[in-house]
This record gives structure tokens, sequence and C-alpha cells, in this order.
């Protein structure tokens, strides 16, 4: 994995394919200083490749620098926003490549979603359909994140022998209470509205009006916050949470999932379930139960550690994890995840080590070690100011 300790974008272009080629798979429209990112893989729900990855990089990078260039949109073609890295390629090019393609891969996600975090110019993101995994970090580091009747929300990595990256380990670390664990560990599905309350979006509009606020948004002539939210504000609507929210669930939540270990969270739930009749509770056992263990145990890690963690950092870690991953050093769960879930789609990974208690404390550990490659490096981020906490929980 290459340095990335200036913005130097030669070395984006040394490994994948010539700038220009796959070019369609992101669109950009320019309308006066407004610059709109147009997700475009519809059929694989906007999956991120590799090259849309740099392009995005290569246009964030250059919009920090052009004077004419106020206010990002970012939006998806299709049904989707994004449904997250594209898992079902990537598995394959690293088994057929090897590990370091997937490190480049992820090197190059994680410098972008630091590079939206601590972007100088606003982003709006029109987050409407599915938005999952790497689809969250092009989208809720950025100032503003507007949901819809119809976003469906997850982090569903755990299911896919992965963990929660793309700098989750901040933003879901800093959500009320134990949520953020919640969220991380069961890969639970979020609406629109329990997106806005929790504080991951900033605004809620109807999906029917999207169109006529892209349209007001595509006239701003100014970089400045206060404008963009007043624009976003006249479009806005203030759901109420469905009655089987997970946020009426705080309480359990936040006794449940601040325990210590995976197995006292799943103890504590089933504690919850003898005496309460939930659907709620069932479905997050079931959730715990069926994801890798080795998965869990270094998400509960990660986001722990993330609470006190800068973006940066946040990513510099998850950046090491993930090149654990890849190796497959301590478990190949992740190749068996994606060949279950997106490749054979039998929908019935056989996790190994398969059980949480064979998961022990010092192969956790490994996963936050540097990585034993004298040519490996870890991920080399700029100083750069970061526009900080964003997450305004409205419970
Ligand atoms: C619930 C979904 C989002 C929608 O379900 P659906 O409405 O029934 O639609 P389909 O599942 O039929 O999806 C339509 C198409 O999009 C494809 N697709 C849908 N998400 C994806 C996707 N992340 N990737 C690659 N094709 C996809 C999906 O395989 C399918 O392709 P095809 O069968 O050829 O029509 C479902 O597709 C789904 O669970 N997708 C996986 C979402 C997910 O776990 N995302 C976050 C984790 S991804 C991740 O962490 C990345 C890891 C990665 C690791 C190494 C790398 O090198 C690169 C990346």
């Amino acid at each position: 994995m290459p340095a990335r300790g200036k913005e130097d974008m030669a070395s984006l272009h040394s490994s994948g394919s010539p700038a220009g080629v796959d070019s369609d798979q992101l669109l950009v429209e320019a309308n006066g200083s407004t610059r709109t990112l147009i997700l475009n893989r519809p059929k694989q729900l906007n999956a991120l490749s590799s090259a849309m990855i740099k392009e995005l990089l290569r246009c964030f990078i250059a919009y920090q620098k052009d004077d004419g260039v106020k206010l990002l949109i970012m939006k998806g073609k299709g049904r989707a926003f994004c449904a997250g890295g594209d898992a079902a390629v990537g598995s394959q090019c690293i088994l057929n490549v090897g590990w370091k393609w997937g490190a480049d891969f992820f090197g190059n996600q994680y410098f972008l979603n630091y590079i939206i975090a601590t972007s100088i110019k606003p982003q709006v993101s029109l987050l409407t359909g599915i938005v999952m995994g790497g689809g969250a970090g092009i989208s809720l580091h950025g100032r503003f994140r507007v949901v819809t009747d119809k976003t469906v929300f997850a982090m569903p990595e755990t299911a896919l022998g992965l963990f929660p990256d793309v700098g989750a380990s901040y933003f879901l670390s800093r959500l009320p209470g134990f949520y953020g664990e919640y969220v991380a560990l069961g890969g639970a599905r979020l609406d629109g509205a329990e997106m806005l309350a929790c504080g991951l979006a900033t605004h809620f509009v109807m999906s029917n009006r999207l169109p006529l606020l892209e349209e007001s948004l595509k006239k701003v002539d100014t970089s400045n916050t206060f404008v963009v939210c007043g624009i976003i504000d006249q479009f806005a609507e203030h759901p109420s949470l469905k009655e089987n929210s997970s946020l009426k669930r705080l309480e359990i939540i936040n006794k449940c999932f601040s325990k210590r270990t995976i197995e006292e969270i799943i103890s504590a739930l089933e504690q919850v379930a003898s005496n309460l009749v939930d659907e709620w509770v069932t479905t997050t056992i079931q959730s715990l139960r069926k994801a890798s263990p080795t998965s869990l145990k270094i998400t509960l890690r990660s986001i722990r550690e993330g609470r006190t963690q800068t973006v940066g950092d946040c990513l510099r870690r998850e950046y090491r994890m993930v090149c654990h991953v890849v190796r497959g050093d301590f478990s190949r769960d992740f190749f068996e995840g994606c060949r279950a879930i997106l490749v054979d789609k039998d929908q019935n990974p056989k996790w190994m080590p398969p059980r949480l208690e064979q998961v022990h404390e010092e192969a956790v550990e490994q996963y936050f070690s540097r990585i034993d490659d004298p040519q490996w490096e870890d991920l080399n981020l700029p100083p750069r100011h970061s526009h900080g906490r964003n997450i305004e929980s409205k419970l």
C-alpha cells in the first residue's frame, strides 16, 4: 500500500485502469459552482468499484483547490444510493491477484473517507434507497446527510466476515449511549426517521421532493453552511419513529450492549427475552448468532476504541484491521462470507472458528497490530482540519 502523506494522485493510477476508463461508473454534472457526483452502477446497487473510488478521490482533491467549486452533491442512480464496496469483485480479485490488491483498494477508500471528513467544501448526500457499508463511508462523514421515506441504512459487515469500516468506528461510536454497538454488531437496518433521530442524518425530506431540493441546491453559489442548511430546511420534515423502532428500545440496548464482551451482550439479551415477548429482541439475538464470531469480537473492540479517537486515528486502525482480514492471517471468514452472501448466495456461511468461545483474546489483539511485511506501511493520512463531531442526536 503506497503512503498517502501528500495529496499526490500519481500513485492512484499506478495499479488500476488508466484514468478515463470506466469513467461512466461515476457521472459528474456541473451547474455554476455546484458539482453533482452520481454513482452509476445501478445493476450492482452502485457498489463501489476500485475505478469509482479513484475517480471520486480525484474529484474531491481537485475541488478542494478549485475556487469555482463551492458545493458538492452526491447521489446514486436507480433504487440504491450505494450498497457498499464491490465485495463480489473485490473478494475474487484478492483471491486471484493477492492480498495487496485488497490493501490498495481499502487504502484508497479510507483515504477518500478522510478527505470527505476533512473537506472544506460542504457536501450534501441525497441518501434515498439502500445505504450500506462503503456507501455510508462516502456520505456520513460529509456535512449534510439527507434521508427520505425510502432510505434503508445498515452496516452489515459482521454477516460478511468483515467489520464495520470506512470510519464507522468513528461515526457509530458517537451515537447515543450504546446504540453504535447495536448497529455495528447486529447489522440492524435503520430507516430515514431513525437515522435522523440518532444523528446519522441531518435532514429528512420526502423522496418525491428530492428533485426539487436538488434543483434549489444547484443554484447555490456559496460554501456557507448556514445558507446551504437554510435551503435544505425548506424541504425538511420531522418524521415520527415507528412503534417497532429500535430507538424505542434504547434502555434495553444500553443495558445489554454496554457489556464488556460479546458473550455477555448475548446473555444479557437472552435474559431480556426470557422476561419480555418482543420480536425485536429475538431478531437481535438471531443476527448476533448468525454473524462471524471473529467479526463480532474485533468489531466490539473497534467501536470501543473509536469512542476516544479522531476520524484519522479510526481509519488508520481500521486499515491495519482490514489488511489482516484480506491476508486471511487469523481467519478466512471474509472470503466465506462473500461466497455465501454475494457469490453462491446460499446465505449459509461456515465460520471458522465457528464458536465465540473459540475466538481468544490473543487472536483479537493481533488484528490491531502492524502487518508483518517489510513492504507494508500504516495508512499515512496528511494532517488536515476535521469539521469535527457533527453527529447530533435529536432524541
Ligand atoms: C440487501 C441488499 C443490499 C439488496 O438486496 P436485494 O434488493 O435483494 O438485491 P440483490 O441482492 O439482488 O442485489 C442486486 C445486485 O447487486 C449486487 N450487489 C449488492 N450489493 C453488493 C456489494 N456490496 N458488492 C457487490 N455486489 C453487490 C448483488 O450481488 C446483485 O447482483 P446480481 O446478482 O449480479 O444481480 C443485498 O444486495 C446485500 O445484502 N448486499 C450486500 C450489502 C453489504 O453487505 N454491504 C456492506 C458490506 S460490503 C463491503 O464491506 C465491501 C467489502 C469489500 C471487500 C473487498 C474488496 O476488495 C471490496 C469490497
